[in-house]
């Protein structure tokens, strides 16, 4: 689950007991980002911290140690469907925001290990064969990528 909420707090018992294995918080939303880690450790999830374009990947370092995931946001924080931003690529980990197929594949290529989409699913008349596209450029760019 990625939680674009504020007061992430909040929703880990609500997503656990509805059997997410992995949890995703925005690093600005909470004042306390080690107490929700350990929280979600507890609660046997995996652990994500989410950064919006303009922060810092050094305010990561911190909880570098105690994360399974990074994500860097390529959109500002909103609604779906926003413009991927191309400039925020050199921080690519993790990244949300404006992710089609096409997007996805540069953000692989540049060394993004894992990708969420929403609206170039939902948005599209068949989401199955656009998840399978996504799967397969990702699939393809990280192999590239391995490679070289
Ligand atoms: O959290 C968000 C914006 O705050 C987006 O909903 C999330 O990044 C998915 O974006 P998209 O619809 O562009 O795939």
């Amino acid at each position: 689950m990625y939680m674009m909420v504020s007061k992430p707090e909040q929703w880990v018992k609500p997503v656990t007991i509805r059997g997410a294995n992995q949890y995703i918080f925005q690093l600005e939303a909470t004042e306390n980002p080690g107490t929700l880690i350990k929280d979600n450790w507890e609660n046997g999830m995996k652990v994500g911290l989410a950064i919006k374009p303009g922060t810092s990947v050094q305010y990561l370092a911190p909880w570098s140690n105690q994360l399974d995931m990074a994500l860097v946001m390529t959109v500002e924080p909103g609604f779906g469907g926003h413009k991927f931003m191309e400039d925020r690529m050199p921080k690519a980990i993790e990244v949300t925001g404006g992710i089609d197929p096409d997007a996805a594949h540069r953000c692989a290529e540049a060394g993004a290990n894992m990708t969420v989409s929403c609206s170039a699913i939902v948005r599209r008349q068949d989401p199955r064969s656009v998840t399978n596209l996504l799967r397969n450029v990702c699939s393809e760019a990280a192999q590239k990528h391995s490679l070289d």
